[in-house]
């Protein structure tokens, strides 16, 4: 990205007319390394933006591998993977780095906090990495501190913590900063990876509620994974992994992992 278009968004702009997808996956086949068949074999997958999708099937039909390759961590041995009109191959190295942290905020199921840094440092760090980012923090927001202050606020952490480090936080807290971390300057798109399987049911659900209007405020659209139907109804659309995904792995328990 150069200085003279700094402030426009990170995507190309001509490829993204409003109501093309903000995810694309076409003719894709993925194998992991020292396998013979592919783990996933996808003809045509596509989320718009605004939505929030539900990706739900049982254990290794492959969503994390998928998660994995709609942001550009692994590449397709066949077929594109595109994120807001860009396809991922086509982007190397740092400048692949670069454009994920412009575009994603992403929520793991374990975290990943630096645990010795304080709450809001842990928000900020995307902005370290994207200049565009930071910039949108900025703008909606009036400085960094504000931003990270807001996004924190939505998710429910009250003030008080927001200089303590990550590792002094409950579980649930740390999710819900996590979740600040990834919506912090507005990315276009969040994913999210079994982000509720280490809270109980009412903070669960307390984080679902938070995490969804939060979604909804800063317009990105939510692609998340979980094993738990009962999340399922609050999402705009519901994606079986197995339905869509073609390529002949075995599937534990695929009857139990049906919505309710
Ligand atoms: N590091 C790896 N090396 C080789 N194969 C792997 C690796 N990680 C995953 N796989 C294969 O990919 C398949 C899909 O794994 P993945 O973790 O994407 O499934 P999942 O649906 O996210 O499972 P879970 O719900 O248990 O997290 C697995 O069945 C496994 O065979």
């Amino acid at each position: 990205m150069t200085e003279s278009n700094r402030s426009a968004p990170p995507w190309p702009q001509q490829d993204v007319p409003t109501q093309t997808a903000i995810l694309q996956v076409r003719q894709l086949e993925y194998r992991w390394p020292g396998q013979s068949a592919p783990c996933l074999v996808i003809d045509d997958f596509a989320v718009m933006p605004g939505e929030t999708v539900f990706l739900y099937g049982p254990s290794g039909s492959g969503k994390s591998t998928l998660l994995s390759l709609l942001a550009g961590v692994f590449l397709p041995q066949r077929g594109e993977v595109l994120l807001g009109g860009q396809d991922w191959a086509r982007l190397r190295g740092a400048r692949r780095d670069r454009y994920r942290a412009d575009m994603l905020g992403y929520i793991f199921q374990q975290f990943n906090l630096l645990p010795y840094l304080s709450v809001q440092d842990n928000v900020l760090l995307p902005c370290r990495f994207s200049t565009s980012r930071a910039q949108a923090a900025i703008a909606q927001h009036g400085s960094l501190p504000a931003a990270s202050g807001h996004w924190l606020a939505a998710m429910g952490l009250p003030r008080s913590s927001w200089q303590r480090p990550a590792r002094a936080l409950s579980v649930g807290q740390q999710q819900r900063v996590a979740a600040a971390r990834a919506l912090i300057g507005a990315p276009p798109v969040i994913i999210a990876d079994e982000p509720t399987s280490a809270l109980d049911e009412n903070r669960r659900d307390a984080f679902m509620d938070l995490l969804l209007a939060a979604c909804r405020e800063a317009g990105s659209t939510l692609v998340f994974v979980s094993h738990d139907q009962r999340l399922a109804d609050r999402f705009s659309r519901q994606v079986s992994l197995p339905a869509i995904n073609h390529a002949a792995i075995e599937h534990i328990d695929a009857a139990e992992d049906e919505p309710a």
